[in-house]
C-alpha cells in the first residue's frame, strides 16, 4: 500500500515522511482520521496515546472502529485498523493519559512532530507544556460542528496553546458531566441532556445515568508505558468484563433511554418519584464509585420529600418567574414540578414519534433545565445560578460533525509536510468553517504566524502571572488543588515564598501538609507577596504576583489574570508584525531545560485580526469569531476577558492580496515547487486569480 504513494509527492517530501517519528495525542475524532492520513501519506514511523475505550456514540463518526470493538481502547485499536492501510507501518499504540508521568520531556523529544487531536484543555495545556519543553513542533487542532481549526506551535517561532488566555471552556468529557461535575455549566448541560431524555430526541451521546465505565473510577494500576497488553491481558485502563457489561447496558442506551422515557411515563409524570430517581437514587449509585470521591467532595443526595413534603403549596408558580433570582432548593424542586406537568401534557399530545425539541425560549422548557441544573449543582456543591444565567450558559451544544474532523485532519497532515520541509512561512494557522467568507473560501488560513507573546505565562522566559485572590478566604490547599492544578494546569507544583524562600507546597507527599488547612494571609502570603512555583515534571516554572482583594460572598475566591496587557482594550494592542526584522529584540524564548535557543526566527509581539461578531464558541477550546463581510478573515481569539469589539474603521483591514499571496491551503495541495510530482485526488481551485472569484478551496463533494 505504501508503494501507491510514490509520485504523489516530491521525492524530497517523501522522503521526509518516510524518515519521520510522529506522535498523535488523541485517537478521537480527528485523531483516527490524522493516523488514517499519515499512514496513507507514508508515514511508517508512528506512535499514539489515548486514555479512553470506545464508545457506540464514537462510532458514527471515528471509522477506524466498529460495533465489535466497543469497550476497546481507542488508541489499539486505531493503531490496528491503521495497520490494516499498511501493513509495514510501525505503530506504537498507548493507551494512557499523555499527562502521565511515563510520557516526560525525553519521551517527547523522540518525536519529529506531534500532533494533538484532543477534547479538553488541561490536556491540550499540558502537551503545549512538553512540546515547547522537547522543542519539537506541535500541530494542534480542534473542531466545533462545522468550525475547525488548525495551528503550528513551534518554541520561539509562533504563539504557544497559552499565549492567549482562554474563554471558559465549553465541552465537557461525558463523565464530568454524567459523574463528576464541578461547574454549573456541568449541570445545565447534564439538565438539557435529562430534558432530551424525557421528552426531545434521546442521542447516544446524552446519557445522563451514571457512568460505570468512568475511567476515574478505576483503581489506578501500573503503567507498562508501551501499550502492551498486561499479564493480566488486560491493558492499562482498558475495561474489566464487569466494566464493559456496565457499559455495554448503558451503551445498549436506548434501551435504557428509552426505559426511563417509558418509565416516567408509567410513572405518570410524578414529579416527586422522577425527582428521587435523578437526584436520590443515582446520586446514591454515584457514591457507591468510591473512587471518584477519594480526591473530590462527594455528592449528598436529595429527597423530595425533604423539600416539598406532601400537602405543602405546590404552586407557586411565580417562582419560576424571578429570572434573576438564584432559587433555593425548595423552589428549584417547586419549579421541576411545574414544568414537568406543562412539559408532560405537551409530550403527550405528540403524535408517533414525535418529540419536543428543547428552546431556551421556551419557558417550561427552560424552567425544566434551570431547576434540574440548580438540584444537581447543589448536590455536588456547585453554585447555583439564576434562570437567567442559565438561559446564557445553555447556549448551543456544538455536535461533533465527521466531515469537519476529516476535513481538519486533513489539513493537519498537510501542516505536516509543510513542518518537515521546515517551510515555517507556510503553516500558518487554518480555519474551515460551514460559510464561505466574503472571498468564498471555506478554508481560511490566517494572514500571517504570529509570534510568541512576551507575556505569555508559559512560553516567555520568566514567566509570571497577578493573582488577585481573597488571602483571607483561601486555603493552601485550594490554592493548590484549584489555582495551580485545575486553573495553571500544574501537574505537582512545588511553591516557595521568593522574599524568604520558605516552602508553602510541596510535591513531596506530606512534607507541607501541615500548611494545607491555612489560609494564606495566616501564613503572610498577603497583597505583593512573590511566590515561585515549580512543576518539575512540565520543566515550568511561574511568579505569582499576589493581590489580594476582598472577595463578595457569591464571589470566585481568585481570578488569574494571566497577561494584564491581554486585557487592554483590543486597539491599543501592537498591529501586526509581519517583517521579523521589526521584531523586539527583547521578545524571550523559553529554553528546554534551561537551555537557551540559539535559532533566529526570532519571536513577533503579533495579534490576530479584530473580532467583530461572537458567533460561536468552539468546544474544543477555540472561539471562532466572524468578521464583517469585507473585512479580514476568520480569527480566532480566546480571552478570559473577552470584549467584543467592533473592527476598526480603516487603516487595519488586510489587503486582498495579503490573504492569498503566499502559502494557503490549495497551494498545499498542490505539486512541488521545483519538483516534479504525480497528480493528486484533490480538486484545486487557484487563489491568484481573484477575476476567477474562487469557489471553495476545496470542493467538498
Ligand atoms: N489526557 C489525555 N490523554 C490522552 N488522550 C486524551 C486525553 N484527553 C482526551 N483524550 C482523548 O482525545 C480524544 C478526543 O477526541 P474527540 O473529541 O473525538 O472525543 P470523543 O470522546 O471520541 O468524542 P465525544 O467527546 O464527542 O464523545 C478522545 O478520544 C479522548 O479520549
Ligand atoms: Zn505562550
Amino acid at each position: 500500500m505504501a508503494a501507491a504513494i510514490n509520485g504523489v509527492f516530491p521525492a524530497t517530501l517523501q522522503e521526509l515522511v518516510k524518515k519521520s517519528k510522529v506522535l498523535v495525542v488523541g485517537a478521537g475524532g480527528i485523531g483516527c482520521e490524522v493516523l488514517k492520513n499519515l499512514v496513507l501519506s507514508g508515514f511508517t514511523d508512528i506512535e499514539i496515546i489515548d486514555l479512553d475505550t470506545i464508545d457506540l456514540s464514537n462510532l458514527n463518526r471515528q471509522f477506524l472502529f466498529h460495533r465489535e470493538h466497543v469497550g476497546k481502547s481507542k488508541a489499539r485499536v486505531a493503531k490496528e485498523s491503521a495497520l490494516s492501510f499498511n501493513p509495514d507501518a510501525k505503530i506504537t499504540a498507548y493507551h494512557d493519559s499523555v499527562t502521565s508521568t511515563d510520557y516526560g520531556v525525553n519521551f517527547f523529544k523522540k518525536f519529529d512532530l506531534v500532533l494533538s487531536a484532543l477534547d479538553n484543555r488541561a490536556a491540550r495545556n499540558h502537551v503545549n507544556r512538553m512540546c515547547l519543553n522537547a522543542d519539537v513542533p506541535l500541530i494542534e487542532s480542534g473542531t466545533a460542528g462545522y468550525n475547525g481549526q488548525v495551528e503550528l506551535i513551534k518554541r520561539g517561532l509562533t504563539q504557544c496553546y497559552e499565549c492567549t488566555p482562554k474563554d471558559k471552556q465549553r465541552s465537557f468529557p461525558g463523565c464530568t458531566i454524567r459523574n463528576t461535575p464541578s461547574e454549573p455549566i456541568h449541570c445545565i448541560v447534564w439538565a438539557k441532556h435529562l430534558f432530551n431524555q424525557l421528552f426531545g430526541e434521546s442521542l447516544e451521546d446524552e446519557d445522563i445515568s451514571p457512568d460505570a465505565a468512568d475511567p476515574d473510577a478505576k483503581e489506578k494500576d501500573g503503567a507498562d508505558g508501551n501499550g502492551e497488553p498486561k499479564d493480566d491481558g488486560k491493558e492499562k485502563g482498558e475495561e474489566s468484563k464487569e466494566e464493559k457489561e456496565a457499559k455495554e447496558d448503558t451503551a445498549n442506551g436506548n434501551i435504557l433511554r428509552i426505559n426511563t422515557r417509558q418509565w416516567a411515563k408509567d410513572c405518570n409524570y410524578d414529579a416527586g418519584k422522577l425527582f428521587n430517581k435523578f437526584f436520590n437514587e443515582d446520586i446514591t449509585y454515584l457514591l457507591r464509585m468510591s473512587n471518584l470521591w477519594k480526591t473530590r467532595k462527594a455528592p449528598v443526595p436529595v429527597q423530595w420529600d425533604t423539600l416539598l413534603p406532601e400537602g405543602s403549596s405546590g404552586d407557586q408558580k411565580d417562582v419560576a418567574k424571578q429570572h434573576h433570582k438564584v432559587w433555593s432548593i425548595e423552589e428549584c424542586a417547586q419549579v421541576f414540578a411545574n414544568s414537568l406537568k406543562e412539559l408532560s401534557a405537551a409530550f403527550l399530545k405528540l403524535e408517533g414519534d414525535d418529540t419536543l425539541a428543547w428552546d431556551k425560549d421556551d419557558q417550561p422548557a427552560m424552567d425544566f433545565v434551570a431547576a434540574c441544573a440548580n438540584v444537581r449543582s447543589h448536590i455536588f456543591d456547585i453554585e447555583r445560578k439564576s434562570r437567567f444565567e442559565i438561559k446564557s450558559m445553555a447556549g448551543n451544544i456544538i455536535p461533533a460533525i465527521a466531515t469537519t474532523n476529516a476535513i481538519t485532519a486533513g489539513i493537519s497532515v498537510m501542516r505536516a509536510f509543510k513542518v518537515l520541509e521546515a517551510k515555517w512561512e507556510q503553516c500558518k494557522a487554518v480555519y474551515a468553517r460551514l460559510r464561505p467568507n466574503a472571498r468564498n473560501y471555506f478554508l481560511v488560513p490566517d494572514a500571517s504566524l504570529p509570534g510568541p507573546n512576551p507575556n505569555c505565562h508559559v512560553c516567555a522566559s520568566d514567566p509570571a502571572i497577578t493573582l488577585k485572590i481573597d488571602t483571607k478566604r483561601m486555603r493552601i490547599k485550594e490554592l493548590r488543588d484549584e489555582v495551580l492544578v485545575k486553573t495553571l494546569n500544574m501537574l505537582n507544583p512545588d511553591v516557595t515564598v521568593q522574599s524568604n524562600g520558605s516552602i508553602l507546597i510541596s510535591s513531596e507527599e506530606g512534607e507541607t501538609e501541615s500548611n494545607e488547612g491555612k489560609l494564606l494571609s495566616e501564613l503572610n502570603i498577603v497583597d505583593g507577596v512573590i511566590l515561585k512555583c515549580d512543576d518539575f515534571f512540565q520543566n515550568y516554572e511561574l511568579s505569582i504576583i499576589i493581590s489580594h482583594f476582598d472577595a463578595e460572598r457569591d464571589e470566585n475566591l481568585f481570578e488569574v489574570v494571566a497577561d494584564a496587557s491581554q486585557l487592554k482594550p483590543k486597539d491599543e494592542q501592537p498591529e501586526v508584525v509581519k517583517d521579523k526584522e521589526d521584531e523586539p529584540k527583547s521578545a524571550k524564548k523559553r529554553s528546554a531545560n534551561g537551555e537557551g535557543d540559539s535559532k533566529d526566527d526570532g519571536p513577533s509581539t503579533s495579534k490576530r485580526s479584530r473580532p467583530t461578531e461572537v458567533v460561536e464558541e468552539d468546544d474544543d477550546d477555540c472561539l471562532v469569531i466572524e468578521e464583517d463581510e469585507d473585512q479580514a478573515d476568520v480569527v480566532v481569539v480566546a480571552t478570559d476577558k473577552l470584549s467584543v469589539q467592533s473592527p476598526p474603521k480603516s487603516g487595519s483591514k488586510r489587503k486582498p492580496s495579503e490573504v492569498i499571496e503566499d502559502e494557503d491551503i490549495t497551494e498545499i495541495l498542490e505539486s512541488s515547487d521545483d519538483e516534479p510530482a504525480g497528480p493528486t485526488k484533490c480538486k484545486r481551485s487557484r487563489l491568484d486569480d481573484p477575476s476567477s472569484n474562487p469557489v471553495a478551496v476545496i470542493s467538498i463533494d
